[in-house]
């Protein structure tokens, strides 16, 4: 049988976007790892699957899965791909649609054209809600890691985040120490890991080591939790620009209890048909 999806990516951080309204599909680990491939497969960081909501109160369900195969809880520059493929497809004509995620309700709006503005929701910031074991709610925790202690915040948009304040991105030992966050045992549920260096107070450079897919070009999620933290620090206002390897974000944050704004663009590169 054939299976159609559509190639996107968000500032680089690309997907496979399969409509799951219109089309029957089965997903297995194992095949999400063989489609993911760069070399035997399609090759993406995420497959982004949209299906009809389980609430009437909502216009779409959102799954995301890792090239390695896992499902996960959110992906925000997916969000704005999602946003775009749902109108692009004709399956909605609402500009704002509410989006079922697994931790939640994000509402993107796409206006056409190439930028997208999400709601991403309200973060959530105590360790037990990453999950992260620590004692208390610290903004900065320590973490023991490869002979010395970071310090990091902790932050899940959905999905769960470790960033740390570092002088140089480009000079981060991204992909050695991002893999070990990410596999940290204090994070049950494995960690995107976040490298931020301050430019201003209203202006970051980001890398991210993501959970379950390695260092990718751009990361939704990673920015909202970078610009969290880095408020939460003193370190930034509410509106900073992210700049990233595939480009730049923009994330605006009211403070506690309010939702992550994120802005951002999504592109559609080919849409192709695999056997399935
Ligand atoms: N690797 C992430 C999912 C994708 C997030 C990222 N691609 C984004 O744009 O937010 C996780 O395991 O939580």
């Amino acid at each position: 049988m054939k299976l159609k999806f559509c190639k996107m990516h968000g500032l680089g951080n690309d997907f496979m976007v399969i409509d799951g309204v219109r089309q029957t599909v089965s997903l297995t680990p194992e095949r999400i790892r063989q489609w993911g491939d760069r070399h035997f497969g399609i090759g993406f960081d995420q497959l982004l699957l949209v299906e009809a909501p389980q609430s009437q109160d909502n216009d779409f369900r959102y799954r995301i899965f890792n090239n390695d195969g896992h499902e996960v809880e959110q992906c925000g520059n997916g969000a704005r791909c999602f946003a775009k493929f749902v109108s692009d497809q004709r399956l909605t004509n609402k500009q704002a649609i509410r989006v079922e995620t697994a931790r939640g309700v994000i509402v993107p709006e796409f206006h056409g054209g190439g930028e997208v503005i999400v709601d991403m929701g309200v973060p959530r910031l105590k360790a037990a809600d990453i999950p992260f074991t620590a004692e208390g709610d610290a903004v900065v925790h320590p973490l023991e890691l490869d002979g010395r202690t970071l310090e990091i915040t902790v932050v899940s948009m959905g999905n769960p985040h470790a960033v740390q304040v570092v002088e140089d991105a480009e000079a981060a030992e991204v992909g050695r120490i991002g893999a070990l966050i990410e596999s940290h045992p204090r994070f049950p549920a494995r960690v995107n890991a976040g490298f931020m260096q301050i430019v201003s107070r209203s202006e970051i450079r980001l890398r991210v080591f993501e959970r379950g897919a390695g260092e990718t070009l751009a990361c939704g999620t990673g920015a909202c939790a970078a610009v969290v933290a880095g408020i939460l620090r003193g370190l930034l206002d509410s509106r900073v620009r992210v700049h990233t390897h595939g480009g730049d974000l923009t994330i605006e944050w009211a403070g506690e209890g309010q939702p992550v704004k994120m802005t951002g663009p999504a592109v559609t590169v080919f849409n192709g048909e695999i056997e399935a």
